[in-house]
């Protein structure tokens, strides 16, 4: 039987700057239509990943394959399959908005099929100069420049940080729609973990280079509690990390966790993704 196809596969990457290791043995796959958060500090690797996985930074080991090929050695077809939002867009400042949008138009098939949602929502003048366009403005012709052409792979670092609160609202909305209507592949990093936790279906969280946490939204709501002290060993859960106040994190099968809880004076709440991530990040 033949291998599955991941739109992304990344093994046991290790990424060196000069002094520092960037990533750590970074393992991470995505099944086709996963909406997946990609959490980590200030420093974590976050921006380090997706720049390898972009083929943007060389790698020291492991590897990269996305829709099964080696991200190095990515034929046209793929790279056309895959949109990037970067933090923050630079470049082009001589053209006008429908000019660039035409001129990257040239590159595609003529056929090739598009989503004009995104020019919708980001209701730019064609006629405006890119670099007189504000930072949000500039930030939302990046989205539209990465998800016009559908791509089936779409990895967002940062998207949000600049637009109006409106535009980040409707941007949440329809980004997921987009995905699940395409069976698109998304992975997005972001600060701001409330947007992440009402669209994504997976939570990656890293540390130092390294996943610290891979857990599905079903697993979480499912597996993962907060409890007000460690629980005894006999409940056989597993302990994710110390929480700030005093409690613990686990993880175990429910309702059994539930129920021993009930029958203690232990009291256990549902997680929520930032208290879970600020204590998985210390
Ligand atoms: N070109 C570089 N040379 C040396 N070190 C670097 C370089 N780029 C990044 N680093 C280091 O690698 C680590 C990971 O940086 P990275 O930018 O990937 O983090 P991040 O998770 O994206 O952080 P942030 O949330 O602040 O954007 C940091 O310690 C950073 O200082």
């Amino acid at each position: 039987m033949s291998e599955p196809v991941f739109p992304l596969q990344i093994t046991q990457l290790v990424k060196d700057f000069t002094t520092k290791r960037a990533l750590d043995d970074f393992n991470l796959t995505l099944a086709q239509g996963e909406i997946a958060a990609l959490l980590g500090p200030n420093g974590a690797g976050k921006t380090t990943l997706i720049g390898c996985l972009l083929g943007f930074l060389s790698t020291d080991e492991g590897s990269i394959r996305l829709f099964g090929e080696d991200v190095n050695k990515l034929t046209p077809h793929t790279r056309n399959r895959i949109g990037f939002v970067p933090q923050t867009m630079t470049g082009f400042t001589w053209f006008r908005v429908g000019e660039l949008l035409s001129y990257l138009a040239e590159y595609r098939p003529a056929n090739a099929p598009q989503d004009n949602r995104w020019l919708d929502w980001a209701g730019l003048d064609p006629r405006a100069r890119i670099k007189s366009l504000s930072g949000g403005e500039r930030q939302r012709l990046a989205i539209v420049l990465a998800l016009r052409f559908r791509p089936d792979l779409i990895v967002l670092d940062e998207p949000v940080a600049s637009l109006d609160p409106q535009a980040r609202r409707d941007f949440m909305r329809l980004l997921p729609d987009y995905a699940h209507h395409h069976g698109a592949t998304v992975l997005i990093s972001s600060h701001i973990i409330s947007d992440l936790e009402n669209i994504c279906d997976r939570f990656v969280i890293m540390r130092r280079g390294q996943v610290v946490l891979d857990v599905t939204k079903l697993v979480l709501q499912g597996q993962v509690r907060h409890l007000s002290a460690p629980p005894p060993e006999s409940w056989g859960v597993q302990t994710l990390a110390p929480a700030e106040d005093g409690g613990v994190w686990v993880s175990g099968w429910l309702p059994e966790l539930d129920n021993a809880a009930c029958q203690s004076s232990l009291s256990v709440q549902m997680p929520d993704v930032e208290n879970l991530f600020l204590d998985l990040s210390r």
